[in-house]
């Protein structure tokens, strides 16, 4: 498998935390990777490095041939927006906009047209199971349309990776794993790379690979044989 995202030797510091001190990962392109450890080890500095959310202080992201870390921000954003879909743990979508529009925005991003891009932005959401929210505003969403919502935003465009921090935190175990069924099932359909932060083995069980941060660096479990 190639490799398509790369930390090498990442640390960051907020204040006098030393959020990652040389953390290393390499994802191949179509991979499933969990990145896994105990609270405050890092995992989701590690992610935000990784979708050029965050710039470290020291170390390099690589995607695909780009140096992400030396973007400016400007081209990283735009970056950002072309190739990775991202989901956080409470949706993370923008309170004044509906479900529908939410999602419209992100393919608009893409340069859909408005009429094409409330259409797919439907379809999506009834491919999610959310056809109903699409109307509602976020603060009229329960934790787990607002979950479903966010993976539509995040997948509709086709990004290549997605980065997904937490995304069934919010969500009961049965509800979790539909969501990640989601999200994995359309990622395997396309060929998407995922990259998802989770403390929950059973989510990260149904991951190809599981990342371990640890004070900040990584330890790597090697591929369970399924
Ligand atoms: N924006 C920030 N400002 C200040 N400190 C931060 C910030 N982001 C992370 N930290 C600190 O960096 C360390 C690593 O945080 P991070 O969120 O990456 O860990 P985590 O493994 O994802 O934790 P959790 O599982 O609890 O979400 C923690 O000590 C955290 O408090």
């Amino acid at each position: 498998m190639s490799p398509l995202l790369q930390a090498r030797d990442v640390a960051k510091s907020f204040g006098r935390t030393l959020a990652l001190r040389g953390a290393s990962v390499t994802v191949g392109a179509g991979e499933v990777v969990a990145i896994t450890g105990p609270s405050g080890s890092g995992k989701s500095t590690l992610l935000h490095c990784l979708a050029g959310i965050v710039v470290p202080d020291a170390g390099e992201i690589h995607y695909g041939g780009t140096r992400l870390d030396e973007l400016d921000e400007d081209t990283r954003t735009r970056l950002r927006r072309e190739a990775f879909g991202i989901v956080f743990q409470f949706g993370g979508l923008v309170p004044e906009l509906t479900a529908a529009e939410n999602v419209a925005v992100a393919l608009m991003f893409g340069g859909l047209g408005r009429a094409e891009a409330s259409a797919a932005a439907l379809d999506w959401l009834k491919r999610v199971g959310a056809g109903d929210c699409a109307p509602l505003r976020p603060g009229d969403l329960s934790g787990g349309q607002a979950q479903r919502v966010a993976l539509a935003r995040a997948l509709a465009p086709a990004p290549k990776v997605v980065f997904a921090d937490e995304p069934t935190g919010a969500l009961d175990s049965v509800a979790g794993e539909e969501v990640l069924g989601l999200l994995l099932g359309a990622a395997r359909e396309h060929g998407t790379t995922v990259v998802l932060v989770t403390h929950d083995n059973r989510i990260a069980a149904f991951a190809d690979r599981e990342v371990v941060v640890r004070d900040g660096a990584v330890s790597e479990v090697p591929a369970v044989t399924r």
